[in-house]
């Protein structure tokens, strides 16, 4: 079932492009992970999912429903964490919790709100106007989870959160997720896409470039082997590195050369030469993300 669907999503500033004809499908049970560098369409697509603007063409569905005027019972499925968030600076962060759960016709005593805020070190007695950064950002993030919703809809949800506690966030959306919530949040953090996300899309210049199962990302199962001969210099051609990889680098006393498959066979070639220092990994999402940009965008130059 799609939780969240978008036909020819569209939406113009002026004659600033925000998107152009995004088609999207968000499946029940899926971490879907939005991913596009500044100004790609981001927040542009996740107001439209929350009705904070609206499309200058195409539609969006949520659970089926078609979104053009305000549906209460969608409101309650949803669970929202915009890339702006704004506070009256004279409450406390209780005080706007309370709020929120009680426009939810909840009281905070039945949220999970209190397990949220003990997990993310958050101090809600305090005045927002002494919050920092990251502190405001726990805030929405309580605010967007403690009325235990079937879809998150989050909008950089790490951004101004120490590395600590993105990794406390990501591992609270894994266990809501393995409770049955669906989520779909844009972020920068690609390495934690890459653990967390069984889906992905990457979206540019307001254009969604791709869509694709994490496991079906072109170039996962690569490995890139780094490597640094005891004697100096660019060894490329002597010791036949060119063979396992056309398109091996040398930069600053460093071999590059990925490999598709076959990695032993790699491996003892290089290995016939005395070796300083030797790593072998995957290609970061980024760096895939990257080499993807960079294609897509030659492709389009030779057209
Ligand atoms: N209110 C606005 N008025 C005019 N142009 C806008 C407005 N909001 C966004 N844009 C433009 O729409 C495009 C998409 O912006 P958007 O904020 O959706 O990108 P983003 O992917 O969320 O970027 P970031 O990662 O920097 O937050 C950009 O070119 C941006 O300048």
């Amino acid at each position: 079932m799609n939780v969240i669907k978008m036909n020819n999503l569209t939406k113009y500033y002026g004659k600033n492009t925000g998107v152009e004809n995004v088609n999207l499908s968000v499946s029940k049970g899926d971490i879907f992970g939005f991913i596009g560098p500044n100004g790609a369409g981001k927040s542009t697509t996740i107001r439209m999912l929350l009705q904070l603007t609206y499309p200058t063409s195409g539609s969006v569905e949520l659970f089926g429903l078609p979104l053009h005027k305000e549906r209460p019972s969608l409101r309650r499925k949803i669970g929202s964490l915009s890339s702006e968030v704004h506070y009256y600076k004279e409450m406390t962060g209780k005080q706007i919790l309370q709020f929120t759960a009680k426009s939810h016709g909840l009281s905070l005593q039945e949220t999970p709100v209190y397990e949220y805020a003990e997990r993310f070190q958050f101090d809600m007695n305090k005045k927002v106007k002494s919050f920092s950064l990251g502190n405001r950002k726990k805030l929405g993030i309580l605010q967007g989870l403690l009325h235990e919703p079937e879809l998150l809809i989050l909008d950089e949800p790490t951004s101004g959160l120490d590395p600590l506690m993105q990794q406390s966030f990501f591992q609270l959306l894994n266990e809501l997720n393995h409770h049955g919530v669906t989520i779909f949040f844009s972020t920068h953090v690609l390495s934690e896409v890459e653990k967390l996300c069984n889906r992905v899309a990457f979206i540019k210049s307001g254009k969604l470039l791709e869509t694709s199962h994490m496991t079906e990302v072109k170039g996962m199962n690569e490995r890139v082997i780094e490597v640094t001969f005891t004697e100096p210099g660019d060894k490329r051609k002597k010791f036949g590195l060119a063979d396992i990889d056309p398109y091996a680098a040398f930069t600053q006393g460093v071999h590059y050369i990925t490999v598709r498959g076959r990695l032993h066979e790699a491996l003892q070639r290089i290995v016939q030469y005395p070796i300083t220092d030797i790593s072998i990994h995957k290609p970061t999402l980024e760096q895939l993300f990257m080499q993807h940009y960079d294609q897509k965008e030659s492709d389009g130059d030779s057209r």
